[in-house]
């Protein structure tokens, strides 16, 4: 079929004007050569497998998609032990899969809360279970009732001596958990967050793990209620997963199934808190965020790929005596739309590896009894989440809008992409309950600092994110030294205006609390604000740590100078959204903050040659990109008038229903207008 002016070798062309090496840009992205060797091949492998097709996904009915998310994930297991596939390579397999499932969670979720919060013992009972898949499990901490406020839940565990069990039980209709993934259908088992009570004492919230269906026939066990809780935003997306209701009616548990690394109860029913910090329940939460921010980037690498390749093939205006169009790429506006998005992709793919590296040293610490830095790691944690995935959520929707109306069909993939990711701001942590969790820590560090500004050299110095805090004196009154575009290339400048940006907005926010009746009403009040900190400090977070990598050698023809200028990219956009903050604080001019809008200018132009290189180093199959505007020949025309085909509409040329609808209506009007 003629194509009518999509040009498939468009980007061929696009590929040969890229000024460094893709190669080299695939290590940076994947964090080594052998993480790209692995990524590609297990890509590769879900690719060319028919059972993972996901091309007619969104046309499935509810309960076909449900079936058809059972069958790929047996299929997915099949594979891994027949390929004997390591722990990494699987998790690589179930990534590329792409259908959210009870998998997720039995991975994500029910593994690592044993492994955190159980003794030796229990792991030892529990685990080889849950790796040979005997058991299904999942994670049921929220309620109907409450979901941010985990102290509030309302299921209760009940010590009973006599029997040396627990009796789970759901008081009230709110007390009924309410959205766990895997829950609704699949899984067999469930840590299950309730509150503990023994001795006519409740010790509030800890774990246990509960049997829900019979391992023989799957029913639910005595005294427990199952179900799907209900379709959800978008066609196909998440409504693959089983989101649950369950409740118990005085359903009896082993003792030994409380989770008891942190507290236990004796056969006496006697509650023993051991000596480590109570947070460490919220550890499984700590871990999923750590890797919902490496989820972040590439979800926002899939959107832009497809936005950045589309725009490269898509034309419109231009033409002078009809002469060629011009590509949409090369509007100024598409690029100064797009290209911070690029940008923000590669940024959190970046503090996604530090996040992770910061989560291995904690844990490595937690082991050794150090708990000093669970405060850091919850505050990063909790921030990086919020602003990536809130950020990310923001940005597919964009990279719909960049593709025109094109963007706006299943077929893109953009749709599904976003309904499947924009729940992402709510689960683990609703965004906003979470940077108000990272106001707090500011709040108390620009507190104790404006006490103590005069002795800050010798008093106890802010450590690990907050370190910059303590240069108090330098950042509360130092003026930019940018005089050109040019000085903005400069990490140096943009680090001290950032720093300078956040403890500004955060002791403002001390001060302001400090004036208020009660410190719980200023903080109230002043939520807004703190919101804002919170955002400026993570903001920064991200800058340095993009300015850090850029430190570390990073090998392949050109590969360092694009990622120069994607970080100034990244720091500079913030800057321009967000020139209030740094005017309102003073850190810039007026005029600084015009340099830094012209240097981003140049910068899009220089990134333009090679923005389609930039997005193939993602390395992404046409099968994980699911989008018939992001394939990588770029033949898009052909390909959406195919699959225009495939939809259940066009299975006839009369649409069912013209008989009983379409006919009478027509013949009437007929009829009518013959009189
Ligand atoms: C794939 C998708 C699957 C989805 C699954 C889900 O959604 S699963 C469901 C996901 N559900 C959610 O994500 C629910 C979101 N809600 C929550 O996580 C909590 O209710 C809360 C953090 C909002 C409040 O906590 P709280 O009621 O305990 O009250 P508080 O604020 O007074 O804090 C007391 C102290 O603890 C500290 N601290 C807190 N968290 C952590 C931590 N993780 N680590 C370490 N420390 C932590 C905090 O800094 C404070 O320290 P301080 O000042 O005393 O030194
Ligand atoms: C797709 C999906 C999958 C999920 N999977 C699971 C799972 O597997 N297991 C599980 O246990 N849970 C799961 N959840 C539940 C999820 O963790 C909760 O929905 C989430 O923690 C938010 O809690 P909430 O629903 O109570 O929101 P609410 O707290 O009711 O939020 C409502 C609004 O109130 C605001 N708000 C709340 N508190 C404050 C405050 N203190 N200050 C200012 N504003 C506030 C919020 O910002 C929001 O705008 C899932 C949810 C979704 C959507």
């Amino acid at each position: 079929m003629a194509d009518g002016g999509g040009e498939p070798d468009q980007l061929a062309g696009e590929r040969a004007t890229a000024q460094f090496d893709v190669d080299g840009m695939k290590v940076a992205w994947a964090g080594s050569r052998h993480a790209v060797e692995v990524a590609d091949r297990m890509a590769r492998l879900v690719a060319s497998d028919p059972v993972f097709r996901k091309d007619t996904r969104t046309m499935l009915s509810r309960k076909e998609l449900f079936k058809d998310t059972l069958k790929k994930a047996a299929h997915a297991w099949k594979r891994i032990v027949e390929l004997r596939l390591t722990e990494e390579e699987a998790n690589l397999l179930r990534l590329y899969v792409d259908q959210p499932g009870y998998v997720d969670l039995h991975w994500g979720m029910f593994v690592p809360a044993i492994k955190g919060q159980g003794t030796e013992e229990q792991q030892k009972k529990w685990l080889p279970m849950a790796y040979k898949f005997q058991i299904i499990g999942c994670y049921a901490q929220t309620e109907l009732g409450h979901g941010s406020n985990v102290q509030g839940l309302e299921t209760t565990a009940t010590f009973d001596p006599s029997a040396d069990e627990f009796v789970m039980h759901s008081p009230t209709l709110t007390s009924s958990k309410w959205w766990p993934g895997g829950l609704g259908k699949a899984s067999t088992h469930a840590v299950v967050y309730a509150r503990l009570i023994t001795e006519g004492k409740d010790y509030g919230i800890h774990g246990f793990i509960v049997q829900l269906r019979s391992l023989d026939d799957h029913s639910p066990l005595p005294g427990v209620t199952l179900g799907d809780i209900g379709g959800k935003f978008g066609s196909g997306a998440y409504n693959s997963m089983d989101n649950g209701v369950l409740r118990f009616d005085h359903v009896r548990i082993p003792r030994d199934q409380m989770l008891m690394r942190l507290s236990q109860v004796t056969r006496e029913g006697k509650y023993v808190h051991s000596d480590v910090p109570k947070q460490l329940l919220y550890g499984t939460m700590v871990y999923v965020r750590q890797t919902i921010v490496a989820d972040a980037s590439k979800a926002l690498s899939r959107a832009v790929c497809i936005a950045v390749r589309y725009s490269a093939i898509r034309k419109q205006f231009g033409s002078q005596d009809g002469g060629p169009e011009t590509q949409v790429l090369n509007y100024k506006t598409q690029q100064s739309r797009l290209f911070p998005l690029l940008a923000s992709a590669y940024a959190y793919r970046f503090v996604g590896q530090w996040l992770k590296w910061l989560y291995t040293d904690v844990t490595q610490k937690l082991e050794a009894k150090d708990y000093s830095t669970l405060p850091e790691a919850h505050a990063c944690t909790a921030g990086l989440k919020s602003v990536t995935t809130s950020a990310t959520a923001d940005a597919i929707e964009e990279c719909r809008k960049l593709c025109g109306g094109h963007g706006y069909l299943n077929s893109s993939g953009l749709p599904e992409l976003f309904a499947v990711y924009v729940p992402a701001c709510t689960y683990e942590g609703d965004n906003v309950v979470l940077l108000l969790q990272v106001s707090v820590v500011l709040h108390l560090v620009a507190r104790f600092l404006m006490k103590t500004v005069a002795q800050v050299a010798t008093g106890k110095q802010p450590v690990g994110t907050i370190a910059y805090m303590g240069n108090i004196q330098h950042l509360m009154q130092c003026k930019s030294a940018v005089n050109t575009a040019e000085d903005w290339l400069n990490p140096a400048a943009i680090k001290e205006v950032f720093e300078a940006r956040a403890l500004r907005m955060a002791v403002n926010c001390a001060q302001n609390i400090s004036k208020a009746p009660s410190q719980e009403e200023g903080f109230s009040e002043l939520s807004p604000d703190l919101l804002e900190a919170a955002v400026a400090h993570v903001q920064l977070i991200i800058v340095t740590k993009f300015i850090e990598k850029l430190q570390e050698d990073i090998p392949g023809p050109g590969v360092k100078e694009q990622l120069q200028k994607l970080c100034s990219i990244y720091a500079l956009h913030l800057l321009h959204k967000h020139l209030g903050d740094f005017l309102s604080t003073g850190c810039i001019t007026a005029r600084q903050g015009a340099l830094a809008n012209e240097l981003l200018g140049k910068l899009y132009a220089q990134v333009r040659p090679n923005a389609v290189a930039l997005v193939d180093a993602f390395d992404y199959t046409d099968h994980y990109l699911g989008s018939v505007l992001g394939r990588y020949d770029g033949d898009v025309y052909p390909a959406l008038y195919e699959e225009a085909w495939k939809d259940p509409l066009n299975e006839t040329v009369v649409p069912d229903g013209y008989q009983e609808h379409l006919r009478p209506l027509l013949k009437q009007q007929l009829k009518l207008s013959r009189l």
